[in-house]
């Protein structure tokens, strides 16, 4: 009989979803993080990668923030993640769209799934466009903060990394969670590998850092909501008019909802 070789990433296939699902729910339950190596599988990855480099050639990221590496005069100061919005629906950046909506089909699995935990519990329907980052390899870092600490909607954060043989000993770039509840002295070190997909609970519970890195440091975040949160921080914002958007002054829409 033909024997069938699974092909490594059948992201098509449900009971393989499936699978990642219950880790996804497992993990978020127990850590409040989830690690997902080799999510698209390298071929694809590549592709990915190939539309963010592509990008950066274009020119399409602008600055991020800018963080004083010495004193504070003008030209000590060094960008740190430079940034940019994609829907994944552009023409341009398919490969992108793909990864998009294989994480948003594993999400919403695995919301629907979960009958018990933490991540059951939310009602996710919704999610932010995808923030393409890059991070000069110049010593830029992120320094340590919370995504979501003032109940803006967004519940889950979810960053696919692209680094191809990164060495976090060469190359730093190391994103440090300190998860609320573990011992003082326990941290999550990740490395922002190729092919990694890492969830987190977006609020209080992770803050977390991105140390220096040496090397380009690329990476796609897309951040969840929970209709009643963001429900509920609409309403909030309205009154008040401050920007519903308070993550990114991106004056176009950055919210997608199923
Ligand atoms: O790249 C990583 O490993 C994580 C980096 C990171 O935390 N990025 C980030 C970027 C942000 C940009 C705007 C507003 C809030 C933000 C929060 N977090
Ligand atoms: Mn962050």
């Amino acid at each position: 009989p033909e024997i069938s070789l699974n092909p490594p990433h059948n992201l098509e296939d449900n009971e393989y979803i499936e699978e990642m699902c219950s880790n996804v729910i497992q993990d978020m339950g127990n850590y409040g993080l989830c690690v997902l190596d080799n999510f698209l599988g390298s071929e694809r990855g590549k592709n990915v990668l190939a539309e963010v480099l592509t990008m950066e050639h274009q020119g399409v990221f602008r600055d991020g923030q800018l963080v004083s590496s010495k004193g504070n005069n003008e030209d000590s100061k060094i960008r740190s993640d430079q940034i940019c919005w994609v829907h994944g629906k552009e023409p341009n950046c398919p490969n992108i769209g793909y990864l998009i909506s294989k994480v948003d089909s594993v999400i919403m699995r695995a919301n629907k799934m979960d009958k018990i935990g933490q991540l059951g519990r939310y009602n996710i329907n919704g999610r932010t466009k995808a923030m393409v980052a890059c991070y000069p390899g110049l010593g830029s870092h992120y320094v340590k903060h919370v995504d979501n600490p003032n109940r803006d909607g967004r519940c889950i954060t979810a960053i696919y990394y692209l680094n191809l043989n990164w060495n976090v000993q060469r190359s730093g770039g190391l994103l440090r969670i300190f998860p609320e509840g573990w011992r003082e002295d326990k941290v999550a070190d990740i490395e922002p590998l190729f092919d990694r997909l890492l969830f987190f609970w977006s609020d209080r519970r992770n803050p977390h850092e991105v140390q220096p890195a040496y090397n380009t440091r690329y990476a796609i975040t897309l951040w969840y909501f929970d209709a009643m949160e963001r429900e509920e921080a609409l309403r909030k914002y309205e009154r008040e008019n401050f920007l519903v958007t308070p993550w990114s002054n991106d004056r176009n829409k950055t919210t997608v909802l199923w």
